[in-house]
């Protein structure tokens, strides 16, 4: 539990009122890969429940889902229609950058950033050092993995790991006891795609800032800057036999600020598109990361930016990893709409405060309804009158 005396508040918060269009929710959230609070990389309950994607000739009825392609668009990416992800291309100036993140993160909750500066070299590296690890024996590398999530009815395509960044050294001694040089490798190349994206990740939270007219609110935007925690995710969705019966990672919103993801050019990440809902899939871009705005982001907000649910297909023909990287408050802090968001119209606050961890509590209880958790912190128009 968190110490309350210890708390702090973004931004005392008045209200902005109008109703919350709440997300139809299409399937359950997972309580832990999306989730830093939650990580279980627990070594022998890894190892006893690996499953060896590649020996499967088919998807057993432990891994086999049902409804999962039942919205219009489940086909491939979409380039050139209403459809087509968002990109915003951080190298078009302050403004017009704002103005694209602003225009994607209030309709679809994501978008491929290109132009964002980052060192190509240390995106390769990562990405192959990750390959490096998923591609050990099971024994070695089921050491440090994440425990697949029981709380669904069936398990996913896809085995990972979660940790911190400052954890990476001790958490993968356990894959490397002899800290040799295939061990330093790695992990200095996960300790430069953090500070790659840390960095992205400051500069981001500047373009929105920008983008919810809050540019002159240096105070505020600096707190949350310097307390910024992260998570990174290494997830490895081996190909399928059967993609149609098997899923990636089930439909989900991030639960922090955002989420820079990573993919191979893979693609089979989907966004879901609403009114009328359907999936649609981010294509592979070389060099581009996809941003994925987070429930805390939606509370911090006012709902103006939108998280997004999202999920991850698999494929026949090809493995897909994907490196998220999840942005998000340290444990003690209140999140709380920002008073002068610029609320689309809102004039009071429709979130209560709320840290990280009691909103992963009220998460975890939702979990397998249909309910999506924002809608327990919203306040309502009397609520909020008398506060
Ligand atoms: O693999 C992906 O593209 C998505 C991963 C994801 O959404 C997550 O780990 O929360
Ligand atoms: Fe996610």
């Amino acid at each position: 539990m968190c110490d309350m005396s210890t708390t702090t508040t973004y931004t005392s918060h008045t209200a902005c009122a109008e109703e919350f269009m709440q997300i139809k929710t299409l399937s359950t959230m997972p309580p832990s890969p999306t989730s830093p609070l939650a990580a279980d990389t627990n070594a022998a309950a890894a190892s006893a429940t690996y499953f060896d994607f590649r020996a499967a000739q088919r998807v057993p009825e432990s891994h086999a889902w049902t409804g999962l392609h039942e919205h219009e668009k489940d086909a491939a990416p979409v380039v050139n229609d209403d459809d087509a992800v968002p990109v915003v291309d951080m190298r078009d100036g302050d403004a017009a950058a704002a103005d694209a993140a602003a225009r994607a993160a209030e309709e679809w909750g994501g978008f491929l950033l290109v132009g964002h500066g980052v060192d190509g070299e240390v995106l390769e590296r990562a990405e192959a050092q990750a390959a490096r690890l998923f591609a050990l024996p099971a024994p070695e590398k089921a050491r440090a993995a994440r425990t697949p999530a029981t709380a669904y009815p069936k398990r996913m395509w896809a085995e990972g790991y979660t940790f911190t960044p400052a954890a990476v050294r001790d958490e993968f001694r356990r894959v490397w006891p002899d800290a040799g040089d295939d061990y330093h490798r790695f992990c200095s190349a996960m300790e430069d795609y953090d500070a790659a994206m840390r960095s992205l990740g400051e500069r981001l939270l500047a373009v929105f800032f920008k983008a919810l007219d809050l540019a002159g609110d240096g105070e505020t935007e600096r707190k949350i800057r310097d307390t910024l925690t992260s998570t990174i995710h290494l997830n490895m969705y081996p190909k399928c036999p059967d993609p149609e019966r098997a899923v990636g990672l089930a439909a989900h919103t991030d639960s922090g600020f955002f989420t820079f993801i990573l993919q191979s050019p893979v693609p089979g990440l989907q966004l879901l598109r609403r009114r009328p809902d359907r999936w649609v899939t981010v294509p592979g871009t070389p060099g581009a990361l996809i941003v994925v705005v987070g429930d805390l982001f939606h509370v911090l907000t006012n709902g103006r930016f939108h998280s997004v649910l999202h999920r991850a297909i698999v494929n026949r023909e090809s493995d897909r990893i994907s490196m998220p990287y999840f942005l998000g408050p340290p444990a003690n802090m209140k999140v709380a709409p920002l008073m002068s968001a610029g609320c689309l119209g809102r004039n009071k606050a429709v979130y209560r405060a709320v840290t990280w961890p009691e909103y992963m509590v009220i998460r975890d209880k939702l979990f397998g309804t249909s309910v999506s958790a924002l809608t327990m912190i919203h306040v309502t128009e009397e609520a909020s009158e008398e506060s």
